[in-house]
């Protein structure tokens, strides 16, 4: 990294700040709440993403944080500023659409040096930042060239780059991604992520591609239906779901929740069958994912339905007492040629969620 790099990435970490949105609230219309009143903490140089499934809020919540949209009610700061009444470009953040129209009788440069020549900053300056931040993007050799003349890749790059070449301390991404092909997107991500880890401004990004979420995110905030289901690392999404909600959104295949009765000693399904021993009475819903589960010998008998391979591992569907239930078993492993099934359930791998409100009960199976 040469010298102008090192002073575009320090100002752009200079100016990164929390965001926190206290009560915020949105309704179109005066009557639905889009978003119910709201509170979260995205921390100074974090990468919050935001992920829920499609009309939950997530691009409603990202345009009331860039200005485009005004908030029914509550605050938001950027750091010790409150900025819910500012325009959008007061608010020193920049953003970056799926639909990054790029200017295109405009050279990659001019793109990327535009909002610097409409805020009248001198060329000397101007050439400098634009040549820096290409460096950093790889676009170094592309400056010349008009967007017709660029990879999808390549046009994305210059998206981002017209985004941070003003150094903003908050840089927010709407579905970034969701126009590239699958190696694109792949290889954006870990751009992205590289890209972060050098400038460190605050960042959010909207996807509803959960692989998007897990890899790139410091926080993943799950929103449904405007409420936050959780907001926490991808490692606790994952492994401590709070809700079925979340637990049934992350994971491909997802994980398996079966509605259980207990006795105070022992989970059954409906039919009577014992899954786990657990000191809990009532009704509950009970959570495997499908590595978890043990497949050769065990006493839990599911009916095979059909098997997938897929190449590192398969995947097998059968049924459990009326339920279905899907199970990675690693490739090539031997489940025998039985359309009986015998399982473990090991406990420490199991969760357990209120039958009604779907939350999550810790501690159910004493190590969780
Ligand atoms: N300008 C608007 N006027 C009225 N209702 C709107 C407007 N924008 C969004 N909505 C509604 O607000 C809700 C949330 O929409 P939003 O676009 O924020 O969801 P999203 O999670 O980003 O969805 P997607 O993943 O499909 O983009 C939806 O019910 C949508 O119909």
């Amino acid at each position: 990294m040469n010298a102008i790099d090192t002073s575009i990435d320090s100002a752009i970490r200079a100016a990164a700040s929390a965001i926190v949105l206290e009560n915020v609230s949105k309704s179109y219309d005066g009557t639905t709440q889009v978003i119910p009143p709201l509170d979260a903490e995205l921390r100074a140089g974090e990468f919050t993403v935001v992920l829920g499934p499609s009309g939950c809020g997530k691009s409603t919540l990202m345009q009331m944080i860039a200005g485009l949209e005004r908030v029914s009610g509550g605050t938001i700061s950027f750091g010790a500023r409150k900025v819910q009444d500012l325009e959008p470009k007061e608010r020193g953040c920049a953003m970056v659409f799926q639909n990054y129209a790029l200017y295109p009788h405009m050279s990659v440069f001019e793109n990327i040096a535009y909002s610097l020549k409409v805020a009248g900053m001198p060329k000397p300056e101007r050439v400098e930042r634009v040549e820096a931040v290409a460096k950093m993007l790889g676009l170094s050799d592309l400056l010349a060239r008009k967007p017709g003349q660029l990879s999808g890749g390549q046009r994305q790059r210059v998206a981002i780059g017209r985004a941070i070449v003003r150094e903003p301390g908050v840089l927010l991404f709407d579905e970034p991604l969701s126009n590239l092909d699958a190696q694109l997107r792949h290889d954006m991500r870990m751009e992205l992520a590289e890209l972060h880890r050098r400038i460190g401004a605050t960042t959010v990004f909207v996807t509803h591609d959960q692989v998007e979420a897990m890899t790139l995110a410091d926080r993943i905030l799950i929103l449904n239906k405007g409420r936050i289901e959780q907001f926490d690392t991808p490692k606790a999404i994952y492994h401590k779901p709070a809700s079925v909600f979340v637990a049934k959104f992350i994971g491909a295949p997802p994980m398996n929740i079966v509605p259980v009765t207990g006795d105070g000693k022992v989970l059954r399904l409906a039919d009577g069958q014992v899954l786990v021993e657990c000191p809990v009475f009532g009704d509950y819903q009970l959570g495997i994912r499908p590595e978890d589960i043990l497949v050769g010998e065990g006493p839990i008998k599911a009916g095979l339905r059909y098997r997938e391979d897929l190449g590192s591992h398969a995947i097998l569907a059968a049924d459990l007492g009326g339920n279905l239930l899907r199970i990675a078993t690693p490739f090539g492993a031997d489940i025998g040629t039985e359309a009986n099934l015998s399982l473990t359930f090991p406990p420490l791998r199991l969760h357990l969620f209120d039958a009604e409100t779907g939350r999550a009960i810790p501690g159910a199976f004493s190590a969780q």
